[in-house]
């Protein structure tokens, strides 16, 4: 699988998801600068976590409206795989690729632990790796992680099955709607999340629940 990871000023994960994505695909991904136009013939985009612009105006607003995001919508239309992690998740939701919105975390602290994810739909490219309902440990690193969609937006994404992930066992760490931690959008080809799988692929990082997320996108066993 060819994979392309976006870079902006103030990311911070880019690395982390370079590593998960070298290590498990064998290939390394295409590394595109924000200021580019056109994306390289890929199977899959990812938009990593972090602080593009330092969250100035609203986290993932500035990034969202870089020249290289056309491209990236462009690629969601024609149904290639695109994922968003965290600040990325950010990103797609100010870009009007996901529905809803993130804001501040209900603590109003920035949060950086360890949550339990429910698999709520593994029917899809990015989760079908999993079990449905598997409950999976995942770390999370921010500060506007407080999903929210209004009530028509919420009945149709529950009814659609486009919730991918919940935060689970009472692990909510951000006061997100129906402890929506993922969602995809209503084409099944863009995933939106807050949570780090990238940063649990091996036995180094402290546990593997991440590696069946990247091994559902190369059609390999975790
Ligand atoms: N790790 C991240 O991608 C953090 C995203 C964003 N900067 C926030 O804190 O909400």
């Amino acid at each position: 699988m060819k994979s392309a990871i976006i870079q902006l000023p103030g990311l911070n994960r880019d690395r982390d998801m370079i590593a998960a994505l070298t290590r498990i695909s064998g290939i390394a991904p295409i590394t595109v600068w924000q200021t580019e136009t056109e994306l390289p013939d890929v199977d899959l985009v990812v938009i990593p976590g972090g602080f593009s612009y330092g969250d100035y105006l609203r986290c993932g607003a500035i990034a969202a409206r870089m020249p290289v995001m056309q491209a990236v919508a462009e690629k969601a239309r024609k149904g290639v795989l695109v994922m968003g992690v965290c600040n990325g998740f950010q990103v797609l939701l100010e870009m009007g690729l996901l529905p809803g919105a993130l804001m501040r975390n209900a603590s109003l602290k920035f949060v950086c632990r360890e949550v339990k994810l429910e698999v709520t739909n593994a029917n899809t490219a990015f989760t079908r790796g999993y079990a449905q309902g598997q409950i999976i440990r995942c770390p999370v690193a921010h500060h506007d992680g407080n999903y929210f969609a209004d009530d028509e937006t919420l009945k149709r994404i529950e009814g659609e099955g486009q919730v991918a992930f919940r935060y689970s066992e009472g692990t909510n760490p951000n006061g997100s709607v129906n402890d929506i931690a993922g969602i995809v959008s209503d084409s099944g080809n863009v995933l939106g999340m807050m949570p780090h799988p990238e940063n649990l692929i091996e036995a180094a990082h402290g546990g593997d629940d991440g590696r069946a997320l990247f091994a559902s996108l190369l059609g390999k066993a975790a």
